[in-house]
């Protein structure tokens, strides 16, 4: 578990202090995919280095597994940093080595593991990434994807129990993005390393993440479970990610409904509830007429979902709502039908 208790991060520049991160309390459970998402600047960065004390807290603790890590020594931090690997966007590969080199580095530099021994785990952690035949090739031989599965090879090398992936996809066309979160995706099922992923695109999160916190203005706005997250958004700034990621257009939609009669709501299915015929029986029991506004159905991790905007006109708005919800179907009122009174 890794816990910030009220810590702070303030840069100073000259006389001036910058704030970028402000009192937080957080808690990131062990072997969870945990999502920092937010727009730039806003603080995902500064949080991130502070769990491997690439950056020292202003004020507060932070502790890993029940150590204080802002109390380590030269030689404690040394061997902490070990069981945490990183990522980075540009992969920070060094380029006149080989990927074998580039992947035995940090083996070479914690001075544990005999030659032998090295080149084993080497070409065990390169066939961990698909990456076996590649070896004996240089960086500039290789795509933006196999380069990053190199940096993810090498960020494994010390067996890590937390990997810290900075923007680790964002270079990467979103072929090779799903492919490099599929692997991480396997690191985190297979290995139980717990993943601190930040990210400027929900999908991202939506795609591996389990809980998500998201950022603004070095604080976190918004967190939980990707899925109450995703899809009943709370702060302005979340829904602004998760709109665009459906490709929603807000003002767009605000619009359209002007045209639209009735009590329009939005409806989430997830589970079974994704599968069953439910609007149609419900229309048919409580003799509600529904229209379809906008629909879509996805997936978060692997589990589906689907997402309606329906309006719903008739007498029994309330059973009809009231039948939806014993469903186990989740409702959010976009707006009420003129007239009506709570
Ligand atoms: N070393 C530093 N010295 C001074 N200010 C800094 C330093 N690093 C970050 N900041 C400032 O702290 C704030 C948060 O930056 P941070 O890099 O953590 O944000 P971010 O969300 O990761 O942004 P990005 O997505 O652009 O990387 C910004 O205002 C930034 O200018």
């Amino acid at each position: 578990m890794i816990e910030f208790f009220q810590v702070n991060k303030a840069y100073q520049l000259g006389k001036k202090s910058i704030t970028a991160l402000h009192t937080t309390d957080l808690q990131i459970p062990t072997g969870q995919i945990y999502g920092l998402i937010g727009h730039s600047g806003a603080g995902k960065s500064t949080l991130m280095r502070l769990i491997n004390r690439l950056e020292e807290p202003s004020a507060g603790r932070i502790e890993v597994d029940g150590l204080d890590i802002t109390q380590l020594d030269a030689s404690g931090l040394r061997s902490f940093r070990r069981k945490v690997g990183m990522i980075f966007q540009h992969f920070n590969l060094l380029t006149s080595r080989s990927v074998a080199d580039n992947v035995a580095l940090p083996l070479r530099l914690a001075g544990e593991l005999s030659k032998s021994e090295i080149n084993k785990k080497v070409s065990d952690l390169l066939a961990r990434v698909g990456l076996e035949n590649h070896a004996k090739k240089y960086p500039a031989q290789l795509s933006g994807g196999e380069k990053q599965r190199v940096g993810i090879a090498r960020a494994l090398a010390t067996d890590p129990s937390i990997l810290l992936c900075d923007e680790a996809t964002s270079a990467l066309d979103p072929q090779t993005t799903g492919q490099v979160l599929e692997l991480l995706a396997e690191i985190n099922r297979d290995l139980g390393l717990t993943l601190v992923l930040i990210t400027h695109e929900m999908d991202v999160v939506r795609r591996i993440c389990d809980q998500v916190a998201v950022m603004d203005g070095g604080v976190i706005v918004e967190q939980g479970q990707v899925a109450d997250v995703f899809l009943h958004p709370q702060h302005p700034t979340t829904k602004r990610f998760v709109y665009e990621a459906e490709q929603v257009n807000e003002d767009e939609q605000v619009q359209n409904l002007a045209e639209v009669e009735g009590r329009i709501l939005r409806l989430t299915f997830q589970g079974q509830a994704t599968y069953e015929p439910l609007l149609a029986r419900v229309a048919y029991q409580t003799a509600i007429e529904f229209s379809i506004i906008s629909g879509r159905i996805d997936r978060i991790q692997n589990a589906p979902y689907g997402q309606l905007t329906v309006a719903f006109k008739g007498e029994k708005l309330e059973e009809a709502m009231q039948m939806l919800a014993a469903a186990e179907v989740h409702l959010d009122v976009v707006r009420y039908e003129e007239g009506h009174h709570e």
